[in-house]
């Protein structure tokens, strides 16, 4: 039976290297795959994973019908074994709601991939329709880590380099290089322990620019960070 599988963690866990991985060992065995992908740092129309894997994809744009588009191609005689949606954070509920019907209307599986909370730890509406949604919610399981060496859980945004909570919740952008100074006004983003989110404790701020022996174990000194 189709499903609709949503593999969430949070930036940097490899979720669009899985993405691909997934297309490239099912397109070796002759399926054929839809990918769709919105705002991917890479540009329109494409998904890129950091270890350097790039390719091309529909870009779903807010709107985008996926049902009608699925709908549209196998009318006209097209193929689609499965499909992947990449940086599903950014569909909108109904959106998400268009690929369940893909899976149980036209019996095609449906992988999504994305990030579960914003920078303020809410979650993406996309997100959260999926994990509504979905019958399989798998979080990655290449952990990202704090500066701290604790298992990164949430995604930081920070500004010129210093963290903030407020802000549009859709800012196309990169994990910065560990502790850099960023150049004034320039959006990046980090990941951290919660512990170090509530505290607005980036790398940076706590001038830990690598993740060194000092500071593991990830469990720390209780009380002291
Ligand atoms: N130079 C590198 N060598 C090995 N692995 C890398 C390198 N750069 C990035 N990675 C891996 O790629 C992951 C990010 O993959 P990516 O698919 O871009 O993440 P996501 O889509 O979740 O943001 C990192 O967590 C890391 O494991
Ligand atoms: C936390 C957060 C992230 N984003 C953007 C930044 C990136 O362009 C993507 C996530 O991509 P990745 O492949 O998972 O690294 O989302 C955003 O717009 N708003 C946020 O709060």
């Amino acid at each position: 039976m189709a499903e609709l599988a949503f593999f969430s963690g949070t930036m940097d866990c490899g979720k669009s290297t899985l993405a691909l991985q997934i297309q490239h060992n099912r397109s070796a065995r002759g399926l054929l795959g839809l990918i769709f992908t919105r705002n991917d740092r890479a540009g329109a129309g494409r998904i890129s994973s950091r270890l350097g894997l790039v390719a091309e994809a529909t870009e779903a744009d807010e709107k985008f019908d996926f049902h009608a588009h699925l709908v549209r191609h196998l009318t006209a005689g097209g193929r689609a074994d499965y499909v992947i949606a990449d940086e599903a954070q950014f569909l909108s509920p109904e959106q998400v709601d268009e690929l369940a019907r893909v899976v149980d209307d036209l019996g095609i599986d449906v992988y999504a991939f994305g990030i579960t909370t914003d920078f303020r730890t809410r979650l993406f509406p996309g997100s959260q329709r999926l994990i509504e949604l979905a019958d399989r919610v798998e979080v990655l399981q290449v952990e990202g880590l704090c500066w701290c060496g604790a298992r990164a859980t949430h995604n930081a945004r920070t500004v010129g380099g210093r963290m903030v909570v407020e802000g549009a919740q859709v800012v196309v952008g990169d994990v910065a290089g560990g502790g850099q100074e960023a150049p004034r006004g320039e959006v990046d983003y980090e990941v951290l322990c919660r512990r170090h989110h509530r505290r607005r404790l980036t790398a940076a701020a706590a001038g830990a620019g690598q993740l060194s022996p000092e500071v593991l174990p990830p469990e720390g000194v209780p009380g002291q960070r």
